[in-house]
């Protein structure tokens, strides 16, 4: 860090300091205020947010205001909080938008701002990202990522996994909403950029000064011009010969087929960039450790291997909806990591269920504080996906999706538009594909006893967006397999 962004950061935290105890009043009727020091809650909400969480739940009940120095957070936990929020706060009053736009520090205005554009990207993301015969052609780049790659990993003594599946999740996100012909030519490129441009999002530098001032504000500028410049350029050539576009199946082309496409220019830079965001950074943790958890519990590992055998890819995608097993999988790893906040800005205080008065500013309900709630999921702590393959209508998913008690991919007007993909990603190529045809071995960064489940690796959630990584890296061994685990039947009749 400059000197210069050192004195202007420490002026500021001073200053914060002083304000944010002057002004921690309690309002009649807003919720109270976490029980713990300013510097207790800010190093345990950094370090280990969960157990802070549910800490504060246990003395303040499901709704309290969390003092983060520079800022603070109304947190709402439980189903009907879940429901709350999701369901039935209105944009106007509690807003998605605004906390996406001010979480990205005035890096997406334009698109925020462009009349109309909202509702023109929900609308192409629900169709463009969704439609069979796109997803059919989403698999198909997925498979085209997954092979060589793992090739490549084969190839190494050992892989991180994090480090290597956020990549290899990345390039196939990129695919998908660009098309292969751009990542070829620009991934080398754009990979880097984009993995610093999440990391750097959420730093406290980037949060609190101006772009300008620091450092890494200053990266996050350059990224979004060159971004802009490179999404700016391959849009124009697009839209010099639509043929191009009627007949590639990413994203990009869909949405450059609509009505009046060149309109909107100055937006499709931010779109694409937080669209990536949305699409990876909850993908790659989900990827990494589902397969953590399975590898260091044979047994489980044995179930997935058996639903493979009896699963046999059709032209490389695997037949999903006759494997729940690796669906329970996806969600119990969305249980247990997934979802720490959805993100609301309220404009002005309004009025909550029971007369509580949300105070305006940060609003979030926490998906994951209620995913560890021992009353709604036994052994909470232990990653079990058969708890998600209860026929029992009181616990199977679709019951604890409906209760709101379980919201791996968010609810009503701001779930996920990406949840279709996600399934054919993970559960019908990158998961299958590594799994039929090699074993997987960790060879180092586990220590028997951490983390959950004992998977060998604790959480952090002091870097990076989304779905958090493990807080160091895990190495794996990939060896081919000699016979795959889908061929193994129609080999032994031979
Ligand atoms: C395991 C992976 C994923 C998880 C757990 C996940 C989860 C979520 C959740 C919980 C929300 C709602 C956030 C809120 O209400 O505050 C959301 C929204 C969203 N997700 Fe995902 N997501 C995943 C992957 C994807 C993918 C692959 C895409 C593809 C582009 C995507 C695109 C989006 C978009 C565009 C929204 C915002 C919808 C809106 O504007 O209203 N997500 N996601």
């Amino acid at each position: 860090m400059a000197p210069l962004d050192l004195y202007v950061a420490g002026g500021i935290v001073a200053v914060t300091i002083i304000g944010a105890h002057y002004f921690k009043k309690q309002k009649q009727n807003s919720p109270p205020w976490a029980h713990a020091s300013i510097w207790q809650t800010l190093n345990e909400f950094s370090n280990y947010p969960v157990e802070f969480l549910i800490k504060q739940r246990k003395e303040k009940g499901d709704i309290f205001r969390v003092n983060l120095l520079f800022f603070s957070i109304t947190f709402i936990i439980g189903a009907k909080w879940n429901r709350w929020l999701l369901r039935e706060t209105k944009e106007e009053d509690a807003s998605f938008y605004e906390a996406v736009r001010d979480w990205h520090h005035g890096l997406i205005d334009v698109a925020h701002n462009f009349p109309g554009w909202h509702e023109r990207a929900l609308k192409a993301m629900s169709i463009g990202l969704n439609g069979p015969a796109r997803l059919e052609q989403m698999s198909k780049y997925f498979l085209d990522i997954a092979v060589p790659t793992y090739q490549s990993w084969e190839a190494e003594t050992s892989v991180p996994l994090f480090d290597f599946g956020s990549e290899l999740v990345l390039r196939a996100v990129l695919t998908a909403l660009l098309g292969p012909a751009f990542v070829h030519k620009y991934g080398d490129e754009v990979v880097p950029m984009v993995k610093s441009f999440e990391r750097d999002i959420g730093h406290n530098l980037a949060m609190f000064l101006p772009l300008w001032a620091t450092g890494v504000g200053r990266g996050l500028l350059r990224t979004r011009r060159r971004w802009k410049e490179l999404i700016e350029a391959e849009v124009v050539a697009r839209l010099e010969d639509p043929t191009r576009c009627v007949e590639a199946g990413d994203y990009l082309s869909y949405l450059l087929t609509l009505d009046n496409a060149a309109r909107y220019m100055d937006c499709y830079g931010e779109h694409i960039v937080t669209a990536i965001t949305a699409a990876h950074t909850n993908s790659d943790g989900t990827f990494a450790w589902t397969l953590l958890h399975l590898v260091r519990n044979p047994d489980l590992l044995a179930e997935y291997e058996n639903e493979i055998r009896s699963n046999p890819p059709l032209g490389g995608r695997y037949p999903i909806k006759t494997m729940p097993f690796s669906e329970a999988c996806l969600r119990e790893t969305g249980r247990l990591y997934s979802n720490l906040v959805n993100l609301r800005y309220v404009f002005r205080d309004m009025v909550a269920p029971g007369g509580i008065i949300i105070p305006k500013g940060w609003l979030a309900a926490s998906p994951l504080v209620t995913q560890r709630d021992p009353e709604l999921y036994p052994h909470p702590e232990e990653w079990e996906p058969h708890r998600f393959l209860s026929n029992d209508p009181a616990t199977s998913y679709a019951s604890k999706f409906r209760s709101h008690e379980f919201v791996q991919f968010g609810y009503g007007r701001h779930a996920c538009l990406g949840e279709k993909l996600v399934h054919c990603l993970l559960r019908e190529t990158l998961w299958p594909t590594l799994i039929d045809n090699y074993r997987l071995e960790v060879v180092d960064g586990v220590i028997a006893g951490e983390g959950l489940s004992n998977v060998g690796v604790d959480v952090t959630f002091s870097e990076g967006l989304g779905t958090p990584f493990g807080e160091r890296e895990v190495w794996i061994k990939v060896t081919k397999r000699d016979v795959p685990l889908s061929e193994e039947a129609a080999r032994s009749s031979v």
